[in-house]
């Protein structure tokens, strides 16, 4: 395992922790042999057991061909339905001039501005459009790919070619759509909830079409699904599971997420619907918010650091102390900087971690540090099923169905009826 797990800063908040290893223990155990809540929801561990290399093969073989005809892919999904290949494509893109095409999101949210700005940026360039739904009902992405349907029929002959579907295997409009037009399809296994799915077609197309490597990336996860088969209870995933739990039973009520390295912002947003929707539920679950360092300690640092008490906090950081340009002498010292002479970015960053944890710690935030030994599309699955596997036990813990969501229906209702449908 490269994903390392650092309980140094959490463990002295606890007590007794070890008295919880038995239960973190049992709630592994359903998760391997199906005693959870919704055991049919499981699929996201075992299509790891069982890799499919075909379904592997066949997603880098469209994505070479969107990689050679388009200039654009526009995937059109929300949720779970993005939120993973963002994260991923984040990650492994250069911050500046990256390879085409572009993959860009939409369908993601409702703003008027950028999907009309959206189709004027789309003028004349060569699109294909990925429309990802599991259920091919909701109303985000539905509404954007009425219109990107649009754009291609009426620019392009080989419009039904440019579409490729994932969905359900059988029900929705947008399956219905797709059998209508010819699209090709993927499909979202019925075993494999929308925030579990980054790792089926979902996220892999638009992560291969962005000229990332997904076997890689897949079998970083199959690794750590196997890893986690005969594990102890001080397995990063499973004690972080319990650490969770424990401090959700002490009266925490607030996770932060704290990416110390920009790429991982998207990885940040990605494990916030897997907490919040797999925990939040019966009134129970740590609220999970994920938060950019340095950035927003110049923002909401003051809040952590001495306001309300409601936190434990996950540094995700990079092994990077080393990395980037070197600060060196500079004749006359204009900037006062010269004390800090070969200083790396890295080593100012790994500082900052530090040292925040450690202010953190004092002002009563408990903190682990999950640190990443490079960012690769390998250490990267690793991290997605070491946060999936977690999210299942904990919430297994919590005694909740780690793989629903019903109160996301709520606004819906409300929003349809606002717009009169029923
Ligand atoms: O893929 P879809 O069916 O369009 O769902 C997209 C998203 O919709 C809702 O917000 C659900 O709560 C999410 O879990 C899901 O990822």
């Amino acid at each position: 395992m490269r994903l390392s797990l650092d309980r140094s800063r959490a463990l002295p908040f606890l007590t007794d922790r070890d008295a919880l290893d038995g239960a973190v223990l049992d709630a592994h155990g359903k998760v391997l042999t199906g005693g959870t809540r919704s055991p049919e929801m499981l699929g996201w561990r075992q299509m790891l057991l069982e890799p499919d290399d075909a379904l592997i093969e066949s997603v880098q073989n469209v994505a070479s061909e969107i990689r050679e005809r388009a200039d654009v892919l526009v995937c059109v999904g929300i949720g779970g339905s993005y939120l993973g290949a963002e994260a991923v494509n984040q990650a492994l893109a250069p911050y500046f001039g990256a390879d085409s095409p572009e993959v860009i999101f939409a369908g993601h949210h409702l703003s008027p501005a950028y999907h009309e700005q959206l189709l004027a940026y789309l003028e004349g360039k060569s699109v294909y459009v990925n429309v990802i739904s599991k259920s091919g009902t909701t109303l985000e992405p539905a509404m954007a790919f009425r219109f990107l349907r649009r754009f291609l029929e009426e620019r392009f002959d080989d419009a039904d070619r440019r579409v490729i579907a994932t969905t359900d295997k059988s029900s929705g409009v947008l399956r219905g759509l797709a059998d209508e037009k010819g699209y090709r399809t993927y499909v979202v296994p019925d075993d494999v909830g929308g925030r579990f799915s980054v790792l089926t077609p979902v996220g892999l197309l638009p992560i291969a079409a962005a000229g990332h490597d997904i076997r890689s990336l897949f079998y970083g996860a199959v690794g750590a699904a196997r890893g986690l088969t005969d594990a102890g209870a001080d397995h990063p995933a499973l004690a972080y599971a319990g650490d969770r739990f424990a401090f959700h039973e002490a009266g925490y009520s607030v996770e932060l997420m704290s990416v110390m390295e920009a790429k991982l912002r998207g990885l940040g947003y990605w494990w916030q619907q897997l907490y919040g929707e797999s925990e939040g539920k019966e009134g129970k679950g740590l609220f999970p918010v994920t938060l950019q360092y340095t950035t927003d300690l110049h923002s909401v640092g003051q809040y952590v650091q001495e306001g309300k008490r409601l936190f434990v906090e996950s540094f995700l950081r990079l092994d990077d102390e080393k990395a980037g340009l070197t600060l060196d002498e500079e004749p006359d010292n204009p900037d006062q900087l010269n004390d800090l002479a070969g200083t790396p970015y890295g080593a100012a960053n790994k500082a900052a971690w530090e040292g925040t944890a450690e202010a953190h710690r004092e002002g009563d935030v408990p903190s682990w540090t999950w640190t990443l030994p490079r960012i690769d599309a390998d250490a990267l699955g690793e991290a997605i099923y070491t946060f999936e596997h977690a999210v299942a036990v904990s919430g297994t813990m919590l005694g909740v169905d780690p793989f629903n969501q019903p109160g996301v229906e709520a606004y819906k209702k409300k929003m349809f009826r606002l717009l009169g449908r029923d």
